[in-house]
This record gives C-alpha cells, sequence and structure tokens, in this order.
C-alpha cells in the first residue's frame, strides 16, 4: 500500500548536502558539526557505498536518529530510496514524530551532487516541501590533487560546491596548485579551512542555492571498476598481524585500493574495538572505542577497490590461519 503524501511544511525546510571523495573527511566534520548544541534538531541521513553501512556506528556526539541509505551510491543506485527517505521524515515531521528543523545528507564518497539535487527538483511534493541551502564538499588537501585527477566523480563534486571544505589542514597546508585547480574548477565556490571555521556555520545558512537549475543532470558519471567488498573476521587478530595485512595489501594494490574502514576487535588488546581508516596510501591511527557501538561483535571493514578481485583480501589476511576472512561484495559504480 502507498503510504499517503504527508502536508507540505508551512516553510521548506533546509536540506544541505555534505559531498567529497572517499575518506576526505565527511563524517568527522559531521560529528564536529552535530555535536553542537544547536544542531541537535537535525536529521541526517547517510549513503554509504556498500550493503554493510559502518559510518552512522562511527559518528560521534549523535543523539539524533540517523538515517541510512547503504548499498549504493545516493546519485544512481539508490535516488528513488533517497525520495522515499526524505517523505518518510516528512511524514514523521508532520506528525510530530521526530522533532527537526533542517536536514543534512551525507553522501557516499563517490556521490555527484548535481544527480541527487535533480531527484529533489524532479518532484514537486519535495521542492516545495525542501530548501536546498548549502552543498559542501570536502576536499582533502594531502590527496585531494591526485584524486581530482584521477576521479571525475571527484571533480564533479568540487566542482558543484557552493563551499568547498578543505581537511586535513593540520597534516599539511593548502597547495598552490590544488588551490589553482580548485579555482579552475569552482571559481565562485568559498574555501573553508575545516579547522578555523566554527562548524556551526558551515552546513547551513548558504542562503539560496548557487547552482541554477538547469544544471542539475540526472545521471552521474563514474569511474568503472570500482566495487566495495565487506571482509569479516572469524577471529580476533593481534594487532601486528592485522598491520602486516593491511601493509601487504597496500603495498600491492595501494594506488587501487581507494578506502578501508571497519570496526575491528583485537586478540592483543582488552576493552572496546577499534575503528580503523586507511585513505588510499595512509593509514590513520586507529580509533580505540569503548564498546562496540551495536549489537553485532563481528569485526567487519569495507574495502573500496578500483579493478581488484575480493581474493586479494583474503590472501593477504589469511597468512598464518587460512580460514580467517570471509568476503561479501556490496556494489559496483
Ligand atoms: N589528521 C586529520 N585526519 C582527518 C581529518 N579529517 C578526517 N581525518 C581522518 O581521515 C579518515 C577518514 O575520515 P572520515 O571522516 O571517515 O572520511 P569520510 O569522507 O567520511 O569517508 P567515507 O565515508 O568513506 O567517504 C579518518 O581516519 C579520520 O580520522 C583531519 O582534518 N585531519
Amino acid at each position: 500500500m502507498i503510504a499517503p503524501r504527508p502536508p507540505i511544511p508551512d516553510a521548506p525546510l533546509p536540506f544541505s548536502v555534505l559531498t567529497g571523495f572517499l575518506g576526505s573527511g565527511k563524517t568527522s566534520f559531521l560529528s564536529r558539526v552535530l555535536a553542537q548544541p544547536d544542531f541537535s534538531d537535525t536529521a541526517v541521513i547517510i549513503n554509504e557505498f556498500g550493503a554493510v553501512g559502518l559510518d552512522h556506528l562511527l559518528l560521534d556526539a549523535v543523539d539524533q536518529d540517523v538515517v541510512e541509505l547503504p548499498n549504493g551510491c545516493v546519485c544512481c543506485a539508490v535516488r528513488q530510496d533517497l525520495a522515499d527517505t526524505l517523505y518518510m521524515l516528512l511524514r514523521r515531521h508532520a506528525r510530530g514524530d521526530q522533532r527537526f528543523r533542517r536536514i543534512v545528507l551525507e553522501t557516499s564518497g563517490l556521490a555527484e551532487p548535481s544527480p541527487i539535487l535533480y531527484t529533489l527538483s524532479a518532484d514537486a511534493f519535495l521542492e516545495a516541501s525542501l530548501r536546498v541551502d548549502t552543498v559542501v564538499t570536502a576536499i582533502d588537501v594531502v590527496l585531494g590533487l591526485a584524486t581530482l585527477a584521477r576521479f571525475p566523480e571527484a571533480v564533479a563534486q568540487a566542482a558543484s560546491a557552493d563551499r568547498l571544505l578543505l581537511t586535513k589542514t593540520d597534516l599539511a597546508p593548502l597547495a598552490e596548485d590544488l588551490r589553482a585547480q580548485l579555482d579552475a574548477l569552482n571559481p565562485t565556490a568559498t574555501l573553508i579551512d575545516a579547522r578555523e571555521t566554527d562548524p556551526a556555520t558551515v552546513l547551513f545558512g548558504g542562503g539560496v542555492i548557487r547552482i541554477p537549475r538547469a544544471r542539475f543532470s540526472a545521471t552521474a558519471v563514474h569511474a568503472h571498476g570500482i566495487a566495495a567488498f565487506t571482509l569479516t573476521l572469524r577471529r580476533p587478530m593481534t594487532r601486528l598481524a592485522f598491520a602486516m595485512a593491511l601493509g601487504r595489501l597496500a603495498q600491492a594494490h595501494g594506488e587501487d585500493l581507494l578506502r578501508v574502514k571497519g570496526i575491528v576487535e583485537f586478540a592483543d588488546r582488552a576493552g572496546g574495538p577499534a575503528a580503523i581508516h586507511a585513505v588510499q596510501h595512509t593509514m590513520y591511527e586507529p580509533r580505540w572505542l569503548d564498546d562496540w557501538p551495536d549489537a553485532d561483535r563481528t569485526s567487519r571493514m569495507v574495502f573500496i577497490m578500483r579493478n581488484l578481485a575480493p581474493a586479494i583480501l583474503l590472501d593477504a589476511f589469511a597468512a598464518g590461519d587460512p580460514a580467517i576472512g570471509e568476503t561479501l561484495q556490496q556494489g559496483v559504480a
């Protein structure tokens, strides 16, 4: 049965999009925004490229409900799911079941904003109920230039932003060639340093959206051969064995190992599991969690890879314990 369409809100609700390439720092920044007291009444939609969503678990300090849109990229495979999710949120809002005053969508790292905005503009109810406020694109100052050169998705994300949010500026300054590239792709976007800006001012308060409607396009252009795989571990590994497995993968396939994130328990460390992140060649320090974020206590990682078979994951983790891993394919762009 089709649920009835909710009433259009008295005033359209601000809707902002936070995008940026895989591992550029979207979830980290969103955690900072949502930690602001003024943002407790924000509905959050998270889209991930993979059937096992982790971001909603890794998002710190979230009291509000987070709606997950996993298993595909929001600009293509799950565009209808986005429309359905927005309808669902607006229905809850109309009934007073969920109190929020604005909506933020964190896209997958491979999404392009334009088809997302098209989804809104192509639906009269959504167009009347929501006001697109700001499109913010996270740009990793360390990897940004190389990423823009290799991935058309990153170019589309930078080109459609109202604001370019520079991340990882604690690791490196904004290089002149990256600045020039961003200026060329999007001369009117505001450049913001994520570290030096009050997070409360970045996602909302942008006024009217800058991109003219005619530029919204229904289709996304993806680099081929990108797929996400989940690797679950049947037993906890030692930290050394784990680091060696990831090291083997990075050494052999670093260029095409685009993103690794996961929640992993270790045999030689008591207490909670760790949040694990790697972005292309860069491994980040594990973040130790006090406890598992949900009832599932399986160590699990998502690998987003280009033109690589899942067998390489099993091979890398199997040294010394051939049956340790199990992989599941999730999605292909
Ligand atoms: N040093 C430093 N590390 C950062 C910064 N922002 C993010 N990171 C790290 O970069 C890694 C990826 O950050 P996330 O916030 O998960 O990136 P994301 O864009 O949400 O990733 P996907 O959802 O997979 O596309 C994590 O290990 C973060 O701790 C930053 O400004 N400085």
